[in-house]
C-alpha cells in the first residue's frame, strides 16, 4: 500500500493525546477509510492516531538533565511542586514507553516504594500545563492536598526527572522558539484529540445488539403492564391476555403525557435555583446546568395536591397505564429521532466515543450526541432528572390512592406506604442532589439517543412502579419486626449510596477539598485522580452496593407471593454489573495502568468478597 507510512508491527513513536509528548507504541493497523493507525502502548492501551502523530523512533532520544534549559515538562516539573516532579514511573501506557526508550531495562513493579505509595506515571496534560503556567496555584495545592503524593514527594530522588524528557532532537535547546512551537503542538494536540476521540468497542452487543434492545424494550414494557395488570400474575399464567388494539391508544393520555412533559420544562427554565458548572468536556468547555430539580419535584407535588383537591381523580393512572405507557413511548421514539437526526450536524467534538458507528440502528439506539442541547436547555440532563422521576412518584401516589379506594381503607397499606416513602425518598434525594448526576457515566460519557429517552421516559415511569402497582390489588401484610429490618435495610442502603455518591462528586469537583484530604488516591496520566480509600477503596463501586440494598428493601414488602415485585430487583443486578463492566472499559482506556493499579488494589467490584 503506497500510502501508508507505518507498518503493522513497526515500533514507533505517538503523540500522547492532549500533550506534545512522545511514546513508543507499536502500529497494529491502519485504517485507509478513517486514515488513522491503530497503536498500542506498552501497557495494552490502545489508541487511534492520525499519521502526522505518529513519528519515526529515530528522530527521538531522551535529553539529557544538563542540558534542559529549556521549559520541557520534565523540567516544569523540578520547579513545580507537583507530584509528577519527584516520583517515577512505573507502569501507564506512556510512562512505560518513556521508561523503555531511555532506559534499557522498564522500571520494575517489585520497587519496594511501590507498595505502599501510588505513583505518578507520567506527567499529565493538565499537570505540565498548570505546571507551566505559575499563575495556577490551584492544581499545586491540589496536589499537596494528596497525602499518597506526598509521600512521593518525599521518597524519589529527583534523578529521574530526566527520563519523561522525551522530545524530538530537533527541538533541543531551541529556547523561546521551542516553547512556543510547543505550545503550539499541544494545542494542536488538544483540538485533534478533541475533533477525532478514539474509537471505542461498540458495547450493548455491538450493531446486531441494537437491533434486538430496540425490540425488546418496548415489548419486555408492555409484557410487564399486561403482566402485573393480571389476577394471578404467576409464571405459569403466561402469556397475558393480549388486549384490543384500540386500547393501546387514548388521545386523552397522550395529551396528559404532554402536558406533564411541558410542566416540567416550565419549572426546569424557571430562573430559579443554583446554576451548577458540568464536569470538563474533551474540548475543555465546562456546560452550565439548572439544578433547581428539588424545587421543581416540590412544586409538582403542591399542583398534584392542589389538582386531587379540586377533585381530579388519580386512579385515572392506574385505568390508564397501558394507554399513559404507550404515548409516553411515542414521544419518546419521536425525541430519539430528532436527536439522531440532529446528531448529524454536530461537531466531532460533540460527540460521545464510540457513538458513531457509522451504523444507523446502533447510533439511532445509543445516542451520538453527548450534550444535545436547544440554547441553554440540556435534552439529556432534562429528561433523566424531571419528567419520568418525579412521575414516578406521582404515579406510585396515584396507585396508593387506587389501592385505597379499590380495598376500601382508610390509608394505604403498609406494604404500600413503605414503597412509597422509599422510592420518594430516593427520587428526592437524587434531586437534592441534583448536582451529583453531573459526574455520572450517562452525562459524562453516554450520548443521548433511543436508550436513555426511553429509559428517561418510559422505563423508569411505567416499570419502576411496578411494586406499587403489584400492591394495589395484593395486599401484604408484613410483621412489625419485618417491617423494622426493611426500613433498616433501606436506611443502611441509603447511607451507602449516598455517601459514596457524594464522596465522589466533591472528589471530582475539587480534589483539593480539605475534608478529602485524609484519602488516599492514585494519580492518572489524564491528570485526574482516583481515590483508593474512603469508600471507593471498600469496593470499586460502593454506590451500586447501597442502591443494590435499596431495591432489595423495595422488594421486599411485596413478599414472595411472586416474581413480578422481584423483577426490578433482577433487572438492577443485571443493569449494575453490566453498567460496572461498561465502566471498567471506559476507565482502563481513560487511565491505563494507573486503574489496574487501582483494581489491584480494591480488588472486589460491588460487593466485598463477593463480587
Ligand atoms: N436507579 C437506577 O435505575 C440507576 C441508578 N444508578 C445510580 O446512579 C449512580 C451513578 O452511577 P454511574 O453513573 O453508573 O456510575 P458512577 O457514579 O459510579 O460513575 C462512574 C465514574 O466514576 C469515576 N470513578 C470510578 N472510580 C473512581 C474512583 N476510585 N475515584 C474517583 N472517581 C472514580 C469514573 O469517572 P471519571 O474518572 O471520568 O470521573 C467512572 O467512570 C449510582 O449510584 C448508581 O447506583 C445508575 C443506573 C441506574
Ligand atoms: C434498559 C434501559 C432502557 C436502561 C436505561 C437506563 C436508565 C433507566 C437509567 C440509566 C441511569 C439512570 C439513573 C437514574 C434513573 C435511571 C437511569 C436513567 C437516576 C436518575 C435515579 C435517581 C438516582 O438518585 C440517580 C440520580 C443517582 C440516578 C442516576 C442514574
Amino acid at each position: 500500500m503506497p500510502t501508508v507510512k507505518y507498518q503493522r508491527g513497526d515500533m514507533v513513536m505517538g503523540r500522547w493525546p492532549g500533550s506534545s509528548l512522545y511514546y513508543e507504541v507499536k502500529v497494529l493497523h491502519f485504517d485507509a477509510k478513517s486514515q488513522l493507525y491503530t497503536v498500542i502502548y506498552k501497557d495494552g492501551t490502545e489508541l487511534e492516531l492520525k499519521e502526522q502523530d505518529i513519528k519515526s523512533a529515530a528522530g527521538f532520544q531522551s535529553r539529557p538533565r544538563s542540558r534542559s534549559r529549556s521549559r520541557s515538562p520534565g523540567r516544569r516539573r523540578s520547579r513545580s511542586r507537583s507530584p509528577a516532579r519527584t516520583t517515577r514511573p512505573s507502569c501507564t501506557a506512556a510512562a512505560v514507553a518513556a521508561a523503555a526508550i531511555t532506559e534499557s531495562t522498564p522500571p520494575s513493579r517489585s520497587d519496594a516504594k511501590l507498595k505502599d505509595s501510588f505513583e505518578v506515571r507520567l506527567i499529565p496534560p493538565e499537570q505540565t500545563k498548570a505546571s507551566e503556567n505559575n499563575g495556577n496555584k490551584k492544581h499545586e495545592k491540589k496536589e499537596d492536598n494528596e497525602p499518597a503524593n506526598k509521600v512521593n514527594e518525599k521518597s524519589e530522588p529527583e534523578k529521574n526527572q530526566s527520563r519523561y524528557n522525551l522530545r524530538r532532537r530537533k527541538d533541543d535547546g531551541d529556547g523561546k522558539a521551542e516553547v512556543k512551537a510547543e505550545q503550539l503542538e499541544e494545542k494542536e494536540a488538544k483540538m485533534a484529540a478533541a475533533a477525532a476521540p478514539p474509537s471505542v468497542s461498540l458495547d450493548f452487543g455491538g450493531k446486531l445488539g441494537a437491533y434486538f434492545w430496540l425490540l425488546f424494550l418496548p415489548a419486555w414494557v408492555l409484557f410487564l403492564v399486561l403482566k402485573v395488570n393480571q389476577e394471578d400474575p404467576s409464571l405459569a399464567n403466561f402469556p397475558p391476555p393480549w388486549p384490543p388494539l384500540e386500547s393501546f391508544w387514548d388521545a386523552k393520555a397522550l395529551g396528559f403525557v404532554v402536558l406533564w412533559i411541558l410542566f416540567q420544562v416550565l419549572l426546569y427554565i424557571l430562573p430559579v435555583g443554583k446554576l451548577s458548572e458540568g464536569m470538563p468536556l474533551r474540548s475543555g468547555e465546562r456546560l452550565k446546568y439548572r439544578t433547581n430539580g428539588f424545587f421543581a419535584m416540590v412544586v409538582s407535588c403542591v399542583a398534584v395536591a392542589a389538582a386531587v383537591q379540586q377533585g381530579a381523580d388519580l386512579t385515572y393512572i392506574h385505568s390508564h397505564f397501558l394507554q399513559l405507557a404507550v404515548s409516553s413511548f411515542l414521544i419518546s421514539v419521536l425525541l430519539s429521532s430528532y436527536l439522531y437526526l440532529r446528531s448529524g450536524r454536530a461537531a466531532a467534538e460533540q460527540l460521545a466515543l464510540g457513538g458513531s458507528s457509522g451504523n444507523v440502528a446502533y447510533d439511532f439506539f445509543k445516542g451520538r450526541e453527548l450534550n444535545p442541547r436547544i440554547k441553554y436547555f440540556d435534552l439529556k440532563f432534562f429528561c433523566e432528572m424531571r419528567p419520568g422521576l418525579i412521575g414516578w412518584c406521582l404515579i406510585n401516589f396515584a396507585l396508593a390512592l387506587t389501592e385505597m379506594k379499590r380495598q376500601g381503607l382508610e390509608a394505604p397499606s403498609h406494604a404500600m406506604i413503605l414503597v412509597n416513602l422509599f422510592q420518594l425518598l430516593y427520587v428526592a434525594d437524587g434531586l437534592w442532589n441534583e448536582e451529583a448526576i453531573l459526574t455520572t457515566m450517562d452525562l459524562m460519557h453516554d450520548g443521548f439517543g433511543f436508550m436513555l429517552a426511553f429509559g428517561d421516559l418510559v422505563w423508569v415511569p411505567f416499570t419502576y412502579t411496578l411494586q406499587a402497582y403489584y400492591l394495589v390489588s395484593r395486599p401484604t401484610p408484613l410483621s412489625p419486626p419485618a417491617l423494622a429490618a426493611i426500613v433498616t435495610l433501606k436506611l443502611v442502603g441509603f447511607y451507602i449510596f449516598r455517601k459514596s455518591n457524594s464522596e465522589k462528586n466533591a472528589f471530582r469537583r475539587n480534589p483539593s477539598d480539605p475534608q478529602l484530604s485524609h484519602l488516599k488516591t492514585i494519580p492518572t496520566a489524564t491528570g485526574r485522580s482516583l481515590l483508593v480509600s474512603g469508600w471507593w477503596g471498600v469496593v470499586r463501586h460502593p454506590n451500586y452496593l447501597g442502591d443494590l440494598l435499596m431495591a432489595l428493601a423495595w422488594s421486599l414488602p411485596c413478599g414472595f407471593s411472586h416474581l413480578l415485585p422481584w423483577y426490578y430487583m433482577i433487572y438492577f443486578i443485571i443493569l449494575l454489573v453490566h453498567r460496572d463492566s461498561r465502566d471498567m472499559s471506559e476507565c482502563r482506556r481513560k487511565y491505563g495502568s494507573a486503574w489496574d493499579e487501582y483494581c489491584r488494589t480494591v480488588r472486589y467490584r460491588i460487593i466485598p468478597r463477593v463480587y
